[in-house]
């Protein structure tokens, strides 16, 4: 028997990751900007570039990197990653004939307005930013063509991630399972800290084909603001109010667990956004250990008595769940 009896290419993907794209976008003096971190990997008939050393069915990453700086300097989408990202993997399907799928992640990094003191605009100065958190906004996108070129099917998940946060009180975490292997004590106040990673999917939607020939144009059927338009997956709104739910129900949650806690921001989500139809966190329970002092005789255990803790960076707990809409 030779070795090729023995296996078979069952899945296959590729392309650039890490692409990293700052674009600036100027209306006369006020300008806007992005800073994105994108991904684009393909799927489609590609198998003998594996199998058979055929690169003649590659499009080289090195070129998918090269579109995904074109499209960020031509396309009128740049400034939403859900609209980018859709762009860029509608593009990438309807270039090349043996490419059935692309798959495009945009990360985007905070960039805020700087407010100037007694400066005329309230939204802040036209043209300097400032890095006002580590967490990304994070749009995940699948253009599919299996059912042909002209009726693409988009699946969009969106969401943030690196979110950190913490609350010195408000936690519990009592009435657990115990048995031969539970050392944790009950503590009904504790420090609740967490790095979240949320993403929420939408319902497929259907994507018009480009009929340009270059393949550039993306038609996005109704913006905000226009006749008929009921909500679309690229709506800001999304993003913020997402954001907002979770920050505030971690904040005034009198948590009972981190699954609890979890339970109640997707909850909120699913409630103020029609268009979600599920909602994802990646919670870790960053631990936040009170040191133990008492052979000084120093009571640093008891819980009003904690100030002191060890912030403990592994292991962490982690808690997961996907809430869907009924
Ligand atoms: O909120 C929590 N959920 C758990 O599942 C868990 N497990 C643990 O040790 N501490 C915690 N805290």
């Amino acid at each position: 028997m030779s070795a090729s009896d023995l296996s078979e290419l069952t899945a296959a993907r590729y392309g650039k990751t890490k692409v990293r794209v700052f674009r600036i976008v100027r209306q006369g003096t006020w300008h806007h900007i992005v800073e994105y971190n994108v991904e684009a990997l393909l799927e489609g008939e590609i198998s003998t570039s594996y199998t058979k050393a055929d690169n003649s069915v590659v499009v080289a990453t090195d070129s998918i990197k090269n579109i995904t700086y074109y499209l960020a300097k031509i396309s009128p989408h740049i400034l939403n990653p859900e609209k980018f990202a859709l762009h860029l993997a509608t593009f990438l399907v309807s270039k090349y004939a043996h490419i059935t799928k692309a798959f495009v992640t945009v990360e985007q990094l905070r960039w805020s307005r700087i407010h100037v003191a007694g400066e005329e605009s309230p939204e802040g100065h036209p043209h300097s930013f400032y890095r006002d958190g580590d967490d990304k906004r994070v749009v995940r996108v699948e253009v599919d063509a299996t059912f042909g070129k002209d009726k693409l099917v988009g699946k969009v998940t969106a969401g943030l991630s690196d979110l950190l946060v913490l609350k010195s009180t408000g936690s519990s975490f009592t009435k657990f399972h115990r048995d031969e292997y539970t050392t944790l004590v009950e503590v009904d106040d504790r420090i609740f800290s967490t790095s979240i990673d949320l993403s929420y999917t939408f319902s497929d939607i259907s994507i018009s084909a480009p009929a340009d020939e270059k393949k550039l144009e993306f038609i996005v059927p109704l913006q905000q603001g226009e006749p008929g338009y009921k909500g679309s997956v690229w709506d800001e709104d999304v993003p913020s109010r997402a954001r907002t739910a979770t920050l505030e129900t971690f904040a005034v949650d009198e948590s009972a667990s981190v699954q609890a806690t979890l339970y109640k921001m997707a909850q909120r989500i699913i409630a103020e956004n029609a268009l979600v139809q599920s909602v994802t966190y990646a919670l870790p329970n960053k631990h936040y250990v009170p040191v133990d002092m008492r052979y000084l005789g120093v009571d640093n255990l008891t819980p009003a008595k904690a100030e002191v803790f060890v912030p403990i960076a592994a292991p962490s707990g982690l808690i997961t769940a996907t809430i869907s809409r009924k």
